[in-house]
């Protein structure tokens, strides 16, 4: 029988960090619009900038791998982007290449493109036969290759190949590699036949009509190229490498898509997703050895072995030049700048081929590379084992018992039902009565906003609400920015986040920023944020939070921080203590900073002060409690 063997590529310590390319696609306009000209520009092969929205006289810089302009053909981004990575997966390593980036902004185009426009799959696979094509027999290795296709929508993983497919599991044996047991793996052998497979199987895909795209992505689709070798003499070792192509469904803001019903269901797992995403991009950037939480959401699960794992990696970032874009490119640009700092291991994944018995060989033989779905039985042994033994490298990143989110949120759930009662009687008085000393709160606090609104007018300052008009009217920014090319002050405002080392931790690259492009944000006391001993902000203990089940504080402290993180400006404002200018500035906030890692971070946002920050848990735990 096949052995799995340790990975031996002479011990392969190298790491590959993840190449970020940007890619703007050309100006659209629609009849019915007006021309606002573009809030974005490529300034050479690397470098771009876009309207710094708290000033349209300034521009944000920042600095890629590579920057794709609107004119860069298609080839011309898969010979720059793609095409170097391939090579590893004949060497049994994994690659990955995905498509991020706002609803319309170009990734299908990139990933699939048309006939006349073929995108980065066609070619990938392309030369992938190329590249096998061209080993040369006397090196003793044979190959085959095979390919699965799937989507995950609304947090099921689909097989494209099965059109009638139920929702499949993830799983991972004791090498770290990521399985689905169940899914279609076919052997291809020539790209007409890969072609014969792909196209059909698109079409399986779910899209929809948005008001941004009418025909818009609503799953992420995943293409897998698997290429497994063996050698023809003994010991008939066998590598297998992989290939994921992944298209992602478009990061979405509902205000602006009009999605409702269904299409709103189908945005907020894409969110999640995403959102997910960005925090797995924040933990392996932290360095620390925090929980990565691949187990979050399923496209980070199977993402796991191409964000901080095993492969080389490249995310092409789409953006859209229009204003009416302006925010999903700034956070799509934010978060392609997290991401640019992962670094992956790549190492070859090995078997032998061990020939005690030919039949049994054969039998590996098919599992490992032919047609036919994932070998179930024996995979599901590895990983159960793997569970069991702890063995793996790191297990203490993400331990299989550790619920998921979605879990955790439905324990709370059944907590709250299946109590008795007598309990569920005292738990709502005191709901109601929080609710009271709320509404009691939340009056002083629309007091105090008044006064301080008219303080501010009084100072003559311009609030940001304010600011925003300034910058939608601005009709030719960008033009604006080159005559302000002359004057040295306005230069030293311009900022460069991304033109700071690569090797700076995030946390300091977003002080960099924070103090350049806050040009008028009062500088926050050091003391605010230092750390007490236990790693968290040095907020003070509040007596309530010590009267409820730790678990059941965790589960609303996570919720919060989900509305946080992912709420429109509605559903900001649905939380309690926060009226319609505290939401706006949370939403300028993850703008500029991305997403909040924890709850204290609130009180880095304008006018949040420790106190108030400590009231609004009080007040939003409780609630979600009462909910
Ligand atoms: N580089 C480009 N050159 C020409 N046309 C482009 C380019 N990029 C995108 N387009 C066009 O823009 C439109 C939207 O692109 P596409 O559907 O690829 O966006 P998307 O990011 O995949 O959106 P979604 O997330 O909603 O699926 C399409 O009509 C596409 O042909």
């Amino acid at each position: 029988m096949a052995q799995r063997v340790a990975t031996s590529d002479g011990g392969n310590k190298k790491t590959s960090r993840v190449r970020v390319a940007v890619r703007l696609r050309p100006y659209m306009t629609t009849p019915d619009q007006k021309d606002d000209g573009p809030c974005v520009r490529g300034l050479d092969s690397q470098n771009l900038e876009i309207i710094n929205w708290r000033n349209a006289t300034e521009t944000v810089k920042y600095h890629f791998d590579a920057f794709h302009d609107e004119q860069t053909t298609q080839q011309e981004v898969f010979l720059s982007s793609v095409k170097p990575i391939l090579p590893h997966i004949l060497q049994g390593q994994n690659a990955s290449v995905f498509a991020y980036g706002p609803t319309g902004a170009g990734k299908t185009h990139t990933m699939l493109g048309s006939s006349e426009q073929p995108g980065v799959i066609p070619r990938a696979v392309r030369e992938v036969f190329n590249l096998v094509k061209a080993k040369d027999e006397d090196e003793g290795w044979s190959y085959s290759i095979g390919m699965s296709y799937l989507e995950i929508y609304n947090e099921k993983v689909l097989d494209l190949l099965s059109p009638n497919s139920q929702d499949l599991p993830i799983r991972e044996d004791k090498d770290k590699n990521i399985l689905i047991p169940g899914l279609n793996h076919t052997t291809i052998s020539s790209f007409s036949d890969f072609d014969k497979h792909f196209v059909p199987a698109t079409l399986n895909r779910t899209t929809a009509s948005t008001k941004l795209n009418q025909r818009s992505s609503r799953s992420h689709a995943i293409l897998l190229i698997k290429v497994v070798r063996t050698q023809r003499a003994s010991p008939r070792r066998q590598q297998t490498g992989k290939l994921y192509l992944v298209d992602l469904a478009g990061s979405e803001d509902n205000r602006r898509t009009g999605n409702q019903g269904i299409r709103l269901k189908e945005s907020g797992a894409i969110n999640l997703s995403l959102f997910t995403l960005s925090k797995v991009v924040d933990s392996l950037n932290s360095g620390t050895s925090i929980r990565v939480p691949y187990r979050d959401s399923k496209l980070t699960r199977l993402l796991q072995d191409s964000l901080g794992g095993s492969a080389h990696s490249v995310m092409i970032t789409n953006i859209a030049p229009e204003y009416k874009y302006y925010f999903d490119t700034f956070s799509a640009l934010n978060f392609a700048a997290k991401s640019k700092l992962i670094v992956n291991k790549p190492f070859t994944r090995e078997t032998v081929a061990v020939p005690v018995l030919p039949v049994k060989r054969a039998r590996e033989e098919h599992e490992a590379g032919s047609s036919g779905t994932e070998p179930h039985k024996k995979r599901q042994k590895d990983e159960k084992k793997s569970q069991q033994d702890g063995s793996s490298p790191s297990a203490h990143y993400h331990s299989p018992s550790e619920p998921s989110v979605m879990d955790r949120l439905i324990a709370l759930e059944k907590l709250m039902m299946s109590c008795q009662d007598k309990d569920r009687i005292s738990m709502l008085k005191d709901v109601a009565q929080s609710r009271k000393e709320i509404q009691e709160l939340k009056e002083k606090q629309r007091e105090f906003e008044s006064k301080a609104k008219l303080f501010s007018q009084l100072a003559g300052e311009k609030s940001i609400t304010q600011q925003e008009p300034v910058f939608k009217n601005n009709t030719a920014p960008l033009q604006r920015k080159q005559s302000n090319a002359t004057k040295p002050n306005k230069q030293q405002a311009v900022v460069q986040p991304l033109q700071v080392s690569q090797l700076q931790p995030l946390q300091q690259l977003v002080v960099a920023k924070k103090q350049s492009v806050c040009v008028k944000k009062k500088e926050k006391k050091l003391s605010d944020l230092v750390e007490s001993p236990n790693g968290k902000e040095n907020v003070k203990e509040n007596a309530w939070e010590s009267q409820l089940d730790t678990s059941v504080l965790e589960q609303s402290r996570e919720k919060i921080l989900q509305v946080l993180n992912t709420g429109c400006l509605k559903e900001l404002k649905s939380l309690q203590q926060i009226g319609d200018k505290k939401a706006k500035l949370i939403l300028g906030w993850r703008e500029i900073h991305g997403h909040f890692t924890k709850l204290e971070d609130l009180i880095k946002v304008e006018g949040m002060t420790e106190k108030r920050f400590s009231s609004f848990m009080k007040a939003n735990i409780l609630s979600a409690m009462g909910k």
